[in-house]
């Protein structure tokens, strides 16, 4: 029988304002066992500002940043280091066991270049998960903490976005996958009022694209989650860090932020 597994994606809009409750929620998850918690984690911000105090400039095409050699240097500082480890440290205070890795780490992730005529430089899409790792540290009543730094298999590091990394991670253990991030869900402005999506799909999504509703760090989301749900993916949330207990009402079944789908239908899991 398939193991349970959930994929939470923390996304580092929203890290310093996470609550203590967020990493409390993911121990009680693990402490619970019927479903193993992994964690991929973000961080542009953090990348942004290191960036910044180099005087290197970030340019981004659909929400992925252009990543030279020089910029991969910051991004696996922050994302493998501080950022990681960050989470790491949190989820010990909690009594959880934490194992920070990141994806070039046992070859967790293997790359390959997303635009193969060179514009993104080294922004890597995954091609392979060596999930066995995985299934090894949760059986050990470890919670892999995962930077989406990934290797090619000449040793060429490349800078995953980290919702697409969570989302190649979810398809290969047919996990449940929960987006977490700074806002309430996908929404759109309405005479000046935001309105949350509770749900949307696939063609939804792409009008919304279209009319540029969804814009920036959402692209690649939505992107990740459709092709996430296309590949055994069993369920896909956008769900704000700041709710209270926001990742247990996801792993209940109940509708908190947006629920994404292939069709119009909710399908029962
Ligand atoms: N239609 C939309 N609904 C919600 N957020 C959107 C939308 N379009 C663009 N965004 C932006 O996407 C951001 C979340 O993506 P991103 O900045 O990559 O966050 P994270 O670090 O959590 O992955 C939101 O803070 C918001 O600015
Ligand atoms: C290629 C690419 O864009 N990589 C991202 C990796 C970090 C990330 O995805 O962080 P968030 O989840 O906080 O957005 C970047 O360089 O910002």
């Amino acid at each position: 029988m398939e193991n349970n597994y959930v994929v939470i994606k923390c996304g580092g809009s929203v890290f310093e304002q996470l609550p203590h409750s967020f990493y409390q929620d993911i121990v009680t998850i693990q402490e619970q066992g019927e479903w193993y918690p992994i964690i991929v984690h973000g961080g542009g911000p953090l990348i942004s500002k290191l960036l910044d105090q180099t005087g290197v400039q970030s340019t981004f095409v659909d929400g992925l940043r252009v990543t030279t050699e020089e910029v991969l240097d910051v991004v696996e500082m922050a994302l493998s280091g501080a950022m990681n480890k960050g989470i790491v440290r949190n989820i010990a205070q909690l009594g959880g066991k934490g194992l920070g890795i990141s994806g070039v780490d046992t070859q967790l992730l293997t790359a390959e270049p997303v635009d193969p005529t060179g514009k993104l430089g080294y922004v890597g899409k995954v091609t392979e998960v060596n999930k066995d790792i995985l299934e090894q540290m949760a059986s050990q009543g470890l919670i892999p903490i995962i930077s989406p730094i990934a290797m090619d298999n000449y040793g060429q590091r490349y800078n995953v976005n980290a919702d697409m990394a969570a989302s190649s991670i979810a398809e290969s253990l047919h996990a449940k996958l929960c987006f977490i991030s700074d806002i309430d869900g996908i929404y759109e402005e309405v005479n000046g009022e935001k309105h949350v999506f509770h749900q949307l799909n696939e063609q939804e999504i792409t009008t919304l694209i279209e009319r540029k509703v969804i814009s920036g760090g959402m692209i690649p989301k939505v992107n990740a989650a459709i092709q996430a749900l296309k590949h055994h993916v069993r369920e896909v949330s956008i769900v704000n860090g700041m709710e209270q207990n926001g990742l247990l009402q996801f792993m209940q079944g109940k509708m908190i932020g947006t629920r994404i789908n292939l069709d119009k239908e909710v399908k029962s899991i």
